[in-house]
């Protein structure tokens, strides 16, 4: 459903200056930016949205501070009565625990089903509970038996979780009968979750039929219209399209659109049983398609990777991720733990299983939050002359910028001794994550590394993205400088999140630069898959002729000088804050 509300949300008053914002779950998306009005208390507020459906970020035009939600499920936004600000407590880091609830079959082997989607949520941090449909004997050599559970243990098993805890997302596997997908539509109608997933199983990777074609009609009638993303590979998508062939990426983008007419907001082909060299999906959100490419791991180990991706793209919502980060994150994911246990040796048949907890093996990163495009909007980079030159420490420096307003922080420390920089990065990490900004850090891989830091910046002469990407792993934030369309369409094949661009203008923090421009700046924007900040000798004084390009993947702007090349780090910051605020609200 659409709200009629500017931003798309219905308001239900709490208490005087509080309220409770509901009704996520519908088909409204947000555009990148907009502006919005609030109503609160009889008090219109004007804020610019920014993010998805999934994470927005509000930036009140009063007070030019922001506040970032996830806001599925239902969040607080108060309003202080002497600043008529607006104040978003996120209850997912609220001591809650992201919850995804998956309701499909067991897989006694454990690769696929049930088991690899408690796995999953498992190495991604998230709690899994889980509705059984069916019970598989299953192994390497493929399915011995099926026993469908019954219609009431199944409408009992989700009423049992709905009812008692707060569920995420909900995502779908083996739904071996129609009457299943009738029960999740009543329970889902009574206890609204953020997001549903489905993955379309029908037929085993061994050929076994997990769903007959009595399903058929209810999945296209009534599954696919719940879903927020469905998620079949070529031969479901092939089932689902009435028998249409799919060989080639044009076909799969066809079909993608194809699904997406039958109701679901996303869709996503996945072209793992494609014979071609690398293993490319199609992501299509009904606007634009994505190629999501890897490269191609040969091993047996391939048995549930669909079900595994389709748990990592829940648990990432859960998390909070906006669709497409989620997607990515999960292709990642996969990627990497099919390389990781390729040569794992369970069981004597073909279609071996593969290690879906490599994860807990490596220290699990301790920031929940999965990067957001908006968190570019005001990207603070550090320069340890600068600090040098005013007498701030980098701790002083960071701490000032974030308070008055950074979004994002990078550690751009090009003289300094390493051990040095680790202590400095270290303690920049904790007041960072205090305040729920992902710290970067410039070129070096190995202090990020060792300090966990939320990602690096590379630069085209630095570590290749991809070489960066098999060193941090598919969650943590990888940024590269682009200077032409080119170099942007290689960071999204390459796995990066997100580009920086410049310099826009002449500056003299970095020697022999080139100087792009305005026009490169948009020509860059334009190519690119990827969020864009732009950097290079941005200031008070040219910010706005940067904002206003009006180009949709600009996301935010980079400064260093304009920052910390100043006595009070904190209100130049919050002079530009305040004017980027001003930017978006009122001139979208
Ligand atoms: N050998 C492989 N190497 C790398 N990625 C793979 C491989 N096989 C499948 N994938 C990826 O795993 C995910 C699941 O795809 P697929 O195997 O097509 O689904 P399903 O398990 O439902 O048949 C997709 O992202 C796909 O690209
Ligand atoms: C219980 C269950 N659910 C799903 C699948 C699909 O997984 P795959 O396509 O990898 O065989 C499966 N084999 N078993
Ligand atoms: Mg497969």
């Amino acid at each position: 459903m659409e709200s009629t509300s500017p931003a798309g949300f219905q308001f239900q008053s709490n208490e005087l200056h509080s309220m409770k914002v509901i009704n996520f779950r519908s088909s409204y998306i947000f555009d990148d930016r907009r502006s919005a009005v609030f109503e609160m208390c009889n008090t219109k507020v004007n804020a610019a949205v920014y993010g998805s459906r999934e994470i927005c970020t509000l930036f009140s035009s009063k007070q030019g501070s922001r506040h970032r939600t996830n806001q599925f499920g239902g969040l607080t936004l108060k309003a202080m009565p002497e600043q008529k600000d607006i104040t978003v407590t996120n209850r997912s880091r609220d001591n809650r625990t992201p919850h995804v609830l998956t309701m499909a079959g067991s897989d006694s082997g454990a690769g696929a089903g049930i088991q690899a989607d408690l796995k999953t949520c498992a190495a991604c941090g998230v709690y899994c509970s889980t509705v059984i449909t069916a019970v598989t004997a299953q192994n390497t050599h493929g399915v011995q038996d099926v026993s469908i559970l019954s219609a009431e243990s199944v409408a009992a098993q989700l009423k049992s979780i709905l009812s008692d805890m707060h569920v995420d997302v909900v995502k779908t596997g083996m739904l071996p009968s129609p009457v299943m997908v009738k029960i999740l539509h009543d329970n889902l109608k009574q206890f609204p979750v953020q997001a549903l997933v489905v993955d379309p199983v029908m037929v085993s990777t061994s050929g076994h039929v997990l769903a007959g074609p009595s399903i058929l009609d209810t999945f296209k009638q009534d599954l696919l219209p719940m879903a927020d993303i469905v998620t079949p590979n070529i031969k479901e998508a092939s089932v689902l399209l009435d028998g249409l062939q799919l060989q080639t990426l044009d076909d799969m983008r066809l079909a993608a659109k194809s699904l997406h007419d039958m109701g679901p907001r996303n869709v996503l082909v996945k072209g793992g049983d494609l014979p071609s060299s690398d293993a490319v999906d199609i992501f299509f959100n009904g606007k634009d398609f994505y190629e999501l490419r890897s490269s191609r791991i040969q091993s047996r180990n391939t048995h549930g990777t669909g079900c595994t991706m389709a748990s990592c793209i829940a648990a990432e919502l859960a998390k909070g991720s906006s669709m497409l980060s989620a997607v990515k994150v999960a292709k990642r994911y996969v990627e990497t733990a099919l390389k990781y246990s390729k040569d794992i040796n369970i069981g004597n048949g073909p279609q071996g299983p593969f290690d879906h907890t490599l994860k807990l093996l490596r220290k699990t990163s301790s920031r929940l939050q999965p990067f957001d495009p908006s968190d570019l909007f005001l990207y603070a980079v550090t320069d340890s002359g600068m600090n040098k030159k005013w007498g701030h420490s980098i701790t002083d420096a960071v701490k000032a910028a974030i308070e008055g307003g950074a979004t994002i922080v990078q550690l751009r420390e090009k003289d300094a001794e390493t051990g040095e920089f680790l202590e400095a990065a270290k303690a920049c990490l904790e007041i960072c994550r205090s305040h729920n900004i992902p710290l970067l850090i410039n070129d070096r891989v190995d202090i990020a590394m060792a300090c966990d830091a939320d990602g690096v910046h590379v630069g085209q002469s630095d570590m290749p993205v991809n070489k960066v990407r098999a060193l941090l792993g598919p969650e943590k934030i990888i940024g590269v400088s682009c200077k032409t369309p080119e170099h942007a369409l290689k960071a999204w094949a390459d796995g990066a999140d997100y580009i920086g661009s410049g310099g826009v203008f002449p500056t003299n923090t970095k020697a022999n630069n080139r100087t792009i421009g305005l026009d490169g700046l948009k020509a860059v924007c334009v190519a690119s898959k990827l969020p864009v900040v732009a950097i290079g000798g941005i200031n008070l004084s040219n910010a706005r002729s940067v904002m206003e390009l009006g180009v949709e993947n600009l996301k935010g702007v980079a400064v260093v000088s304009a920052l910390f090349d100043r006595d009070c780090v904190e209100s130049e910051t919050r002079k530009l804050h305040a004017l980027l605020t001003e930017t978006v609200t009122y001139n979208r």
